[in-house]
C-alpha cells in the first residue's frame, strides 16, 4: 500500500479545478497505455464540483469518453433521479454533457429497482465481479482512480466510524443507520478501495481539518475510515488550505499559493 502524498490548493474552487485537470490527464494516460480507463466517482460537495469542472474544461475532449468505465464508491439508497443520489449529481454535473457509453456507466441501484438495499449491494458486487480480470487479483477491478470525498467525522464512501462494515470482507455492503442522512446506503468496502491503483481523497473546508490530520496519522480505520483509504500504487490527499490547516507543514506540498 502506498504512503499518502498531500497536495494543497488555495481554496475549494481551485481544488475542484486542479482535481478536474488531474482526472483528465490520468484518464488520457490510462487510455493511451491500455485503451480504456476506470474511474470511481464520489458524491459530496467537492466531488460534484470536480465533475462540473471537468465538464467545463476544454481539455475534456482529450478523453475518449466511450472507453471509460464509471463506477461509484457509494450511493444513497433513494429512487432514480432523486436529487440526493450521488448518481443524479454526477449526471447533472458531467455525464449528461459527455459522450459516455451507457453500458459502461455503473450506478448502484435504488429502491425503485424493486431490490432491497442488501440485494442492491449484492447486485453491485456481482457487476464488479463480472468486470474484474485475473490481473486485478480480487473480486472487483483494480480501478485506475478511486476518488473519495471525506466527511468531518472521517467517513469515506458510506463507511462511517465504528461501523462493522469497516471490517467487512465483501466488496459491497448495505449500510443501515448512517449518521449522515439519508440513513440507508450502499458502499464499497475498504478491500476494494485498497485494491485500486490510485486513491484520491479530496477534501475542502476547515470543519474537516481535524479528520484530515487523523486520516494521515496512525489512527485505525475504525476510528477514522479515511485512515484506511490507501491505493496500491498511489494515494493522494488533495486538499484546500482550510482542510490542510491542522497537518504539519512538512507533510504538504503547496500547489496553488
Ligand atoms: O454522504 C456523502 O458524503 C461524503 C462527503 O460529502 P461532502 O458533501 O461533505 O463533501 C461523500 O464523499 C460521499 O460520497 C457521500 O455519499
Amino acid at each position: 500500500m502506498s504512503v499518502p502524498t498531500v497536495i494543497v490548493h488555495r481554496d475549494a474552487d481551485m481544488l475542484a479545478k486542479a482535481v478536474a485537470a488531474r482526472v483528465i490527464t490520468r484518464t488520457v494516460d490510462a487510455q493511451s497505455a491500455k485503451g480504456s480507463a476506470s474511474l470511481v466517482l464520489t458524491g459530496g460537495t467537492v466531488g460534484t464540483a470536480t465533475l462540473a469542472e471537468i465538464a467545463a474544461s476544454p481539455a475534456r475532449d482529450a478523453v475518449d469518453w466511450r472507453n471509460l468505465d464509471l463506477w461509484w464508491g457509494d450511493e444513497r439508497f433513494l429512487p432514480d433521479g432523486d436529487p440526493e443520489r450521488n448518481e443524479t449529481g454526477a449526471r447533472r454535473a458531467l455525464l449528461d454533457h459527455v459522450d459516455v457509453d451507457p453500458a459502461r456507466v455503473h450506478p448502484m441501484r435504488g429502491p425503485d429497482s424493486g431490490m432491497t438495499v442488501e440485494e442492491s449491494a449484492e447486485a453491485y458486487a456481482e457487476e464488479l465481479r463480472r468486470a474484474a480480470r485475473p490481473e486485478d487479483h480480487g473480486p472487483a477491478p483494480s480501478f485506475d482512480v478511486m476518488m473519495l470525498g471525506m466527511g468531518p467525522d472521517g467517513h469515506v464512501a458510506s463507511l462511517f466510524p465504528g461501523m462493522p462494515a469497516l471490517y467487512d470482507e465483501r466488496p459491497v455492503v448495505a449500510v443501515h443507520g448512517s449518521p449522515k442522512p439519508p440513513p440507508i446506503r450502499v458502499s464499497l468496502t475498504l478491500p476494494v478501495i485498497r485494491n485500486s491503483r490510485e486513491v484520491w481523497v479530496v477534501v475542502a473546508g476547515e470543519d474537516k481539518a481535524g479528520a484530515v490530520r487523523l486520516a494521515l496519522s496512525e489512527s485505525g480505520p475504525m476510528q477514522v475510515p479515511a485512515a484506511g483509504a490507501r491505493g496500491r500504487q498511489r494515494t493522494l490527499f488533495l486538499l484546500d488550505r482550510a482542510a490542510a490547516s491542522k497537518i504539519p507543514s512538512s507533510l504538504s506540498r503547496i500547489s496553488s499559493p
